[in-house]
């Protein structure tokens, strides 16, 4: 299918070159363009980064797998680094360190053990530089263009389920957390820290379905619990084939903020580590998402934002974005 996919894009480059055009476009040449194009690619830039197969494949599909594309020393430092953390040896501000809900209460576990996500991680200089590595970014700007915002930050210790299956993450869009667009020009990396299983809990993917709109997403009615702001999408189509993305140590997969993925119990006695950035074009905007489906999240964020810094300010959905999110390439125009 990835091989009709690209014998078509050959077929659409090589007609533009035959009309005189030139095919090695730039972001805004490449907007120009689009609408010239027999068939246009939407949601990639040539940038020489990505070959004519992988660019298919990312606009047919939604991802694209990179293998060992983060060497084991900068992995093992972003580790190392998570377990300062975990011992509060270091105080980093703006991080939030979540518990799985099924251990939050617990007294008995502590340390590393008990954290399952770090969150918003752009004030730690050491995991920070996972967002700035080039390598990585050098990807990202073939779906962004070349002003590159860092919006979100995370790195995820998916914890040995409890038996309450409180690790899974729920089927979701992370459109749905951003209240900024256009959604074509934000993308994930998202980088396993180990090997990543079936068995430890891999993110799952429901191919293509980033040609879809966004969906509403409520918590999931699970029996033993959900972990804050997990929200799911309740009636994604069951059927859609699924695609298990096990990954090596340093492997990275980039994908679309539209593309339904979730990730499934960890069954192994370890823990599964992954670390991501949520990238957007500084060129994006902010939208006001009243009466839309992301109103639940949007007065969920600011609720908790009342809860931390007290009811006088008001922090909105689109201001806890704002300043959470740094430049690491190009201006910052717009976000
Ligand atoms: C695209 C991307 C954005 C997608 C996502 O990342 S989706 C997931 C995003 N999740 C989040 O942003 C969660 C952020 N988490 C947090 O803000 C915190 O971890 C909190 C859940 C608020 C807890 O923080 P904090 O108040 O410091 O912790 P405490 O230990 O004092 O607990 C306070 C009350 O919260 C409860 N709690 C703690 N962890 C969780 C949990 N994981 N899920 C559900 N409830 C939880 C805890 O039991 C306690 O409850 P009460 O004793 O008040 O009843
Ligand atoms: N009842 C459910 N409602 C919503 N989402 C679910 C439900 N059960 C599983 N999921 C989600 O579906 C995805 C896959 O979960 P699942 O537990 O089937 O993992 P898996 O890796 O496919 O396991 P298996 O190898 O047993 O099929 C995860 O995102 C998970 O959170
Ligand atoms: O690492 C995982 O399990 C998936 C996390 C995820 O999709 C998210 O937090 O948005
Ligand atoms: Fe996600
Ligand atoms: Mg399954």
């Amino acid at each position: 299918m990835a091989l009709r996919a690209a014998d078509r894009l050959k077929v659409v480059l090589n007609h533009l070159d035959r009309s005189g055009v030139n095919v090695r476009t730039s972001f805004t040449s490449a907007q120009n363009l689009s609408h010239h194009r027999p068939e246009a690619l939407q949601y990639t830039f040539d940038t020489d980064v990505l070959s004519p197969e992988q660019r298919l494949a990312y606009e047919e599909d939604g991802f694209i797998l990179i293998k060992n594309l983060v060497s084991e020393e900068d992995i093992n430092r972003f580790r190392k680094e998570f377990e300062r953390i975990c011992k509060r040896d270091v105080k980093i501000p703006g991080l939030v360190v979540m518990r799985d809900v099924s251990i939050a209460k617990s007294e008995f576990v502590q340390g590393e053990k008990a954290v399952t996500k770090l969150q918003d991680f752009q004030e730690d200089l050491e995991l920070f530089r996972y967002c700035t590595l080039p390598q990585i970014l050098k990807y990202v700007e073939c779906f962004t263009g070349p002003n590159i915002m860092a919006m979100h930050t995370m790195l995820i210790n998916k914890p040995p389920d409890t038996g309450k299956k409180t690790s899974r993450h729920p089927m979701h869009q992370d459109l749905h957390y951003f209240p900024f667009r256009p959604a074509d020009r934000i993308v994930c990396a998202w980088t396993a820290m180990e090997k990543v299983t079936r068995q430890n809990g891999c993110l799952v993917v429901l191919p293509g379905t980033h040609k879809g709109t966004l969906q509403e997403h409520n918590y999931p009615e699970w029996e033993g619990g959900v972990n804050k702001m997990y929200h799911g999408i309740r009636n994604y189509n069951p059927n859609h084939p699924r695609v298990h993305l096990e990954m090596e140590k340093g492997d990275t997969v980039f994908f679309h903020p539209l593309l339904i993925h979730g990730s499934g119990m960890n069954r192994t006695p370890g823990f599964r580590k992954a670390i991501s950035c949520h990238y957007a074009s500084a060129d994006c905007h902010y939208i006001d998402v009243e009466g839309t489906t992301q109103e639940n999240i949007s007065k969920e964020v600011e609720e908790l934002a009342r809860k931390r810094v007290g009811n006088d300010a008001t922090i909105s959905f689109q201001d806890s974005w704002a300043v959470r999110g740094r430049l690491v390439q190009g201006d910052r125009t717009s976000l």
